[in-house]
């Protein structure tokens, strides 16, 4: 069975689909906003409340299931449903972050106490279960005709296929399922819970909501029908507003665990070689030393900062950093960008049930990543 593999040709093989392939991610973004916006329109005609949550989690799946596997559950049945999808997603990630002994005493002892108590038993089941879809997926694609649309999958059969025998470096299907393990895990829900945590705190503070969608407005002009990927990175401040989402509530609060490779001292402490370092992200976006008033959503804190979240500033850091940071950072910020500009270009946003500016629920829950514990359900009205 698949263990979950952190492989460097892995990697290698994402960025090479990513370089070729965004023209069509973006087409594929835009389609699935559009239906997001249309679903939303007719909540909006009965005033009744949108469980943002649930839509953001079903909008990146359906995304990265177009972008990986060529699935658009959209136009065809598929074997697997699209919400079976996100619930092992969710499983899988809640199972990756659970504890085991073995992260805390490495070597026999911690993995006799994992196997004493089970603590694996969790993962291997739903890791088994992923392992069984990528195989189908993989048998669809082998089949004439499976590739016909030039999906992850399709990209990584063709690379297999035209390998020599005396390539240095060759993929191989266990290649293929990781990477798609690492698309599905690494990939839907990390732009969800931006944009429900951008989203939150937006209608939590209704003066930057306000400047949000003026902003928005006047750049893009009245009436408009459709707001797509050329529209992005004109409005200056809806990016100030994600970079203070990423700093508050990084989608991740611990980035990849690393380990020293040699000795070193880090401000007087003495770290062995071959200890597991975890790096906060979390604490150090909320730490007073570094941020004025750290708890509040001041997007302005980066007007004229050159602080920015590619790696090189260590106080914001939500993509990691150095050469394992995310290979995706692109689509994930074109993601939470186009959606977020959508939603407050066509809808004003209100709290359902008589709720009152600052009475939502901004409690945090899980492990991997950190999402918004109740779902976030807000009332829209079309503006155009
Ligand atoms: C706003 C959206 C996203 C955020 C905040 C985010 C954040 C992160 C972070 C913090 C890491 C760990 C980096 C490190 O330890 O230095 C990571 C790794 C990764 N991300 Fe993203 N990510 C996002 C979107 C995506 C998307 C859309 C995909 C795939 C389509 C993706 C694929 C990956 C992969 C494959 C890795 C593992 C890289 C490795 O192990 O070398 N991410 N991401």
């Amino acid at each position: 069975m698949l263990q979950p593999t952190k492989d460097c040709r892995d990697r290698k093989a994402l960025l090479r689909f990513q370089r070729h392939n965004l023209l069509s991610i973006r087409c594929i973004r835009e389609d699935e906003v559009g239906f997001v916006v249309k679903k939303v329109s007719e909540a909006a005609l009965t005033q009744s409340p949108v469980d943002l949550s649930k839509t953001f989690f079903s909008l990146t799946a359906s995304i990265i299931c177009r972008v990986a596997l060529g699935q658009n559950f959209h136009e065809s049945a598929f074997f697997i449903d699209q919400e079976k999808i996100e619930e092992l997603v969710t499983e899988a990630v809640d199972a990756l972050g659970a504890f085991t002994f073995s992260d805390f005493f490495p070597g026999v002892l911690g993995r006799f106490l994992d196997l004493l108590f089970q603590r694996h038993k969790r993962i291997n089941k739903v890791f088994g279960e992923l392992d069984a879809f990528y195989q189908h997926v993989i048998g669809d694609h082998l089949k004439p005709e499976g590739r016909k649309d030039p999906d992850i999958v399709s990209m990584m059969l063709d690379m297999i296929d035209e390998q020599g025998s005396e390539d240095s470096f060759k993929l191989n299907m266990n290649n293929v399922k990781a990477i798609l393990m690492d698309v599905f895990l690494a990939g839907i829900d990390t732009s969800a819970v931006t944009m429900i945590w951008a989203m939150a705190e937006l209608v939590n503070n209704p003066r930057v909501m306000k400047k949000a969608q003026e902003n928005i407005r006047t750049t893009l002009g009245v009436n408009r029908e459709r707001i797509t990927e050329d529209d992005l990175g004109k409005v200056d401040y809806l990016k100030l507003i994600i970079k203070e989402t990423f700093r508050l509530h990084p989608a991740l609060p611990f980035i990849i665990p690393r380990e020293t490779m040699s000795h070193v001292k880090i401000q007087g402490y003495d770290i062995p070689a071959k200890t597991q370092i975890q790096i906060n992200v979390w604490t150090i976006g909320r730490d007073p030393e570094r941020w004025t008033d750290p708890d509040d959503f001041k997007p302005e804190r980066f007007t004229d900062s050159s602080v920015d979240f590619r790696g090189q500033h260590f106080d914001l850091l939500p993509f990691g950093s150095g050469r394992r940071m995310c290979p995706a950072m692109p689509m994930g910020v074109a993601n939470v960008e186009l959606t977020l500009m959508n939603l407050l270009y066509f809808f004003d946003w209100g709290l359902p049930d008589g709720m009152k500016v600052g009475e939502l629920d901004m409690e945090e829950a899980g492990n991997i990543s950190i999402v918004k514990k109740v779902p976030l359900q807000l009332v829209p009205v079309r503006r155009y």
